[in-house]
């Protein structure tokens, strides 16, 4: 696999979000064998910036939203958040390094089906406590994905596509430094995906680092920045 960035050089005066530097993924196939699928990549998303990974089924993209997100140890390679190198933080640190930084959609979009679609999106709140604003964020938020007739509804009752929506609503409600997202418009009609690419924009004025992986041209055509994986 080869990479192409076009992240721009431009010096920032805050350290970028999420920097990636000579990162290989080496894979165990079936058989034993090694399979590596990213080899020596680089990357640097600065706050306020849509950066998208692009490309075919099986180029690697769900493997370097997990390494930026850091819930899989690339083979070689350091990952940055914010300034601070992960390969120094304990287990515990990097709990709350995540806490504090990083917001992952995966393309699962799990839900608490017994929950409502507001409680589902104010999760992220428990362990701090709720409070009025976040309610009113997560209002927003909803509303904003299409999904303000809602709020009140188990999520049970959502479509696959709406499930999605509402995890990306819940990932954008602590504002966090980073969200990393996989395909988050994969089974959305275009109305709606166009609400999601909103909500990333939305984020990213706001200062978040929008990293995503998609092979939609809508998503890949309002990033910032984009990667083309082979
Ligand atoms: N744990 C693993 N062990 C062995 N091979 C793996 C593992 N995880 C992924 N792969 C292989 O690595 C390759 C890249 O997978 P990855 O999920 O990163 O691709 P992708 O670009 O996200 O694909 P898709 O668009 O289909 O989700 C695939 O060939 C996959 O089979």
């Amino acid at each position: 696999m080869t990479a192409t960035t076009t992240t721009p050089t431009t010096p920032t005066t805050t350290a970028p979000a999420i920097t990636l530097e000579a990162i290989t993924v080496t894979y165990t196939r079936g058989d034993g064998d090694p399979l590596t699928i990213v080899e020596d990549f680089n990357l640097t998303i600065p706050a306020g910036t849509i950066h998208c990974l692009a490309g075919r089924s099986g180029s690697g993209k769900t493997t370097l939203l997990r390494v930026a997100v850091a819930t899989l140890t690339p083979t070689t390679g350091t990952v940055t958040w914010a300034g601070t190198r992960l390969e120094t933080l304990d287990p515990d640190q990097l709990a709350a390094a995540r806490r504090k930084h990083m917001a992952y959609v995966d393309q699962g979009a799990t839900v608490i089906d017994e929950l409502t679609v507001l409680d589902n999106a104010l999760l992220p709140a428990i362990p701090t406590g709720l409070t009025p604003d976040l309610e009113e964020r997560a209002t927003t938020l909803l509303t904003t994905l299409g999904l303000g007739t809602r709020t009140r509804q188990r999520a049970r009752t959502l479509s696959g596509g709406e499930r999605q929506r509402l995890a990306i609503a819940r990932a954008l409600l602590l504002q966090p430094t980073a969200i990393a997202l996989d395909e988050p418009t994969a089974s959305l009609d275009r109305t709606a995906a166009a609400t999601v690419i909103d909500a990333l924009h939305k984020a990213a004025t706001s200062g978040a680092a929008v990293l995503v992986a998609s092979h939609d041209p809508a998503v890949i055509n309002t990033a910032t920045t984009v990667t083309p994986l082979t």
